[in-house]
């Protein structure tokens, strides 16, 4: 008998482009979003697009609210919960880059409203995604919440933030070829549950990126919307997952271990990129593709090795062989790497 089902959660108005910003109510409105919005953003953010932002709501009749995220902490998420209770919110904007979006996402979730998200940088593909990421403490807690409703990711403004903002949504896109890589494995030696749509969209998003690197270029807004495309298209990939996997495998444990032992040394998407070019290294022997990831991510603007991560030796060493414990996710890692065996792939890699 035929038992499976799916329940994919995906934005419903995703507006990409030249001052789309300027749409927001537009898309707001068309979701029949009602009642009063809270507009959960940063110092800089706030400057760059909330304040335009608020000023559209204002100009439209909806009354606005406003807080200011500082952190990214289950402490700032509570206080937006509190900021949405006391303002009497019905639904929240999350305007700025990877932290007023996942706190916003966290706090839209919990109490149970609409999400929107303007992101000012194309850093990660949180910016569309079902998942929030929180440090506490020496950890880092992922966690699943509900996609946005709505993305809107203006290109101008994403073209003008920090370049290495940029690189770094382009690495994590790069490692999406890993991560796939990580997950037919498992299904292989796991009988992990695959889904042959996302594996095929998140692998593909990462060609096409690839393939445009050249045009990746600082300054330039069509770069931003090469970027912005593929972070929609691998946020999608995990919403028709179901699970981060299509964009997470073990240059993602890397990474989070590297949260863990090197605390806001290095962007997460640059963090990944050189991440993904030991383990494509594990996958595939010296001959197979790492140099073709390491090229890419060195042809954007991405680091390459731990010097350029601002990590050392040691930490990366330490995380190679400790990433396995992160979480129950299997993957080239297995049940770990001796310490001969880490030092290899990353020296062999020139990571270290
Ligand atoms: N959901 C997920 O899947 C993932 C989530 N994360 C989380 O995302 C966060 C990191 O995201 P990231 O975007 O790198 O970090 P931030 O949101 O902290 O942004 C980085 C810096 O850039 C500033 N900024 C944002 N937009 C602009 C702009 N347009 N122009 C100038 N400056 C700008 C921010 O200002 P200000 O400080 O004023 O806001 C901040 O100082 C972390 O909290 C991490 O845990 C990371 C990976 C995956
Ligand atoms: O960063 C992500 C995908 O790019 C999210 O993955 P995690 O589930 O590992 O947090
Ligand atoms: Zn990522």
């Amino acid at each position: 008998m035929f038992e499976k089902s799916t329940w994919i959660r995906l934005p419903r108005n995703v507006l990409v482009g030249h001052e789309v910003l300027e749409k927001t109510v537009d898309a707001v409105e068309e979701l029949h979003l009602t009642g009063r919005p809270l507009i959960v953003t940063g110092e800089i953010p706030r400057e760059v697009a909330g304040n335009a932002v608020r000023k559209q709501f204002e100009d439209r009749g909806h009354d606005p609210a406003e807080v200011l995220v500082e952190e990214a902490s289950f402490a700032a998420v509570q206080r937006v919960i509190d900021a949405a209770e006391a303002a009497d919110a019905d639904y929240l904007i999350g305007v700025g880059g990877g932290k007023p979006i996942d706190i916003t996402k966290m706090a839209a979730d919990e109490r149970g409203v609409g999400f929107v998200s303007v992101p000012t940088a194309a850093s990660h593909d949180g910016i569309v995604s079902g998942r929030a990421s929180v440090p506490e403490g020496t950890t880092r807690h992922s966690v699943a919440a509900n996609p946005p409703v709505a993305v809107i990711a203006d290109t101008g403004i994403i073209a003008d933030a920090p370049w290495r903002l940029t690189t770094a949504g382009c690495a994590d896109i790069i490692s999406n070829y890993t991560a796939v890589k990580d997950w037919e494995l498992a299904r292989r030696l796991q009988d992990v549950t695959y889904s042959e749509y996302g594996g095929a969209l998140s692998r593909m998003t990462a060609e096409l990126l690839v393939d445009h690197a050249g045009s990746i270029k600082q300054g330039l807004e069509e770069s931003a919307w090469i970027v912005v495309k593929a972070l929609v298209s691998s946020g999608v990939a995990m919403s028709i997952a179901g699970t981060s996997r299509p964009a997470s495998g073990a240059e993602h444990l890397f990474s989070h271990q590297l949260d863990r032992l090197a605390p806001d040394a290095a962007l997460h998407g640059h963090q990944v990129g050189v991440g993904s070019i030991m383990v494509e290294y594990l996958h595939s022997g010296e001959h197979g593709e790492w140099r073709d990831i390491r090229d890419a991510l060195a042809a954007i603007g991405a680091p390459t090795t731990a010097a350029e991560l601002g990590i050392d030796e040691a930490t990366v060493l330490e995380a190679l062989t400790t990433a396995h414990e992160i979480r129950d996710r299997y993957t080239i890692l297995g049940n770990g790497m001796s310490e001969p065996a880490a030092r290899e792939a990353a020296e062999f890699t020139g990571v270290i």
